[in-house]
């Protein structure tokens, strides 16, 4: 028998009049959603990640059922464990970075830890941040910040949105070293949104389209 794909995804997701349909089965690695602006590429994200609700489908990751429309299965966010890096980061701005970074770990199954906080600092390069404030740092270092909280979160599956999309050519370099080592020394799989086909021709394995239907459904 073959071995449960590490994420498999059959979903329709209703957003306003749109009706945003995608079915892929991942496996290591990285798979990258990509498709242009509109297209359901973070609505998709969110709704693996457990933030938005499809209308049908499932959603199942190492062979634990997250959501099953027909079956009234729907984890919470926190029981998916999955590591979400949002577009905008979402650091919480009047909190350290150290303390930003021990959120993640404070919502840590002590058994699925993938880092300890020395560990994440070292593999992200940002040890020397752990008392600034989310506003003092520059676009590259909030954006490892933001990884490393995730991955303190011992998670299962990494969820990048956009991860690239607001840096400078020089920190997008950076950043795209980041993932690459996440993925090939921590060997977490991960889904990556990206609307650029140079980052999904470089990074991922597998690529999902998404694109803008003239009719909704
Ligand atoms: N809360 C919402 N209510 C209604 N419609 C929404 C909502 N969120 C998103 N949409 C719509 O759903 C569609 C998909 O949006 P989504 O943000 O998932 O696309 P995307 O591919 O990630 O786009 P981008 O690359 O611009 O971030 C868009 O038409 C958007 O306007």
């Amino acid at each position: 028998m073959s071995p449960d794909p590490a994420l498999s995804v059959d979903i329709a997701v209703r957003r306003g009049d749109r009706l945003i349909e995608t079915r892929f089965a991942a496996t290591a690695g990285i798979t990258a959603l990509f498709g242009p602006s509109g297209a359901g590429k973070t609505s998709v994200l969110d709704a693996i990640a457990g933030l938005v609700r499809p209308a049908r489908g499932r959603i199942a990751l190492g062979g634990e059922v997250l959501f099953d429309a027909a079956r009234g299965i729907d984890l919470a966010p926190e029981k998916r464990h999955c590591g979400v890096v949002f577009q905008d980061l979402r650091l919480f701005p009047h909190r350290t970075v150290r303390d930003n970074l021990l959120y993640g770990q404070r919502l840590a199954d002590p058994a699925a830890q993938l880092l300890s906080l020395d560990e994440a600092c070292a593999f992200l390069g940002i040890g020397a941040l752990l008392d600034r404030r989310p506003r003092t740092l520059s676009g590259g270092e909030a954006q490892r910040v933001a990884i490393g909280r995730a991955l303190l979160r011992g998670p299962r599956l990494l969820l990048l949105d956009e991860p690239l999309s607001s840096l400078d050519a020089a920190r997008r370099e950076e950043i795209m070293v980041v993932i690459e080592r996440i993925r090939d020394q921590l060997a977490l799989p991960m889904v990556l949104v990206s609307h650029r086909v140079d980052e999904v021709e470089r990074l991922a394995s597998e690529v999902v389209s998404l694109d803008v239907l003239a009719e909704p459904a």
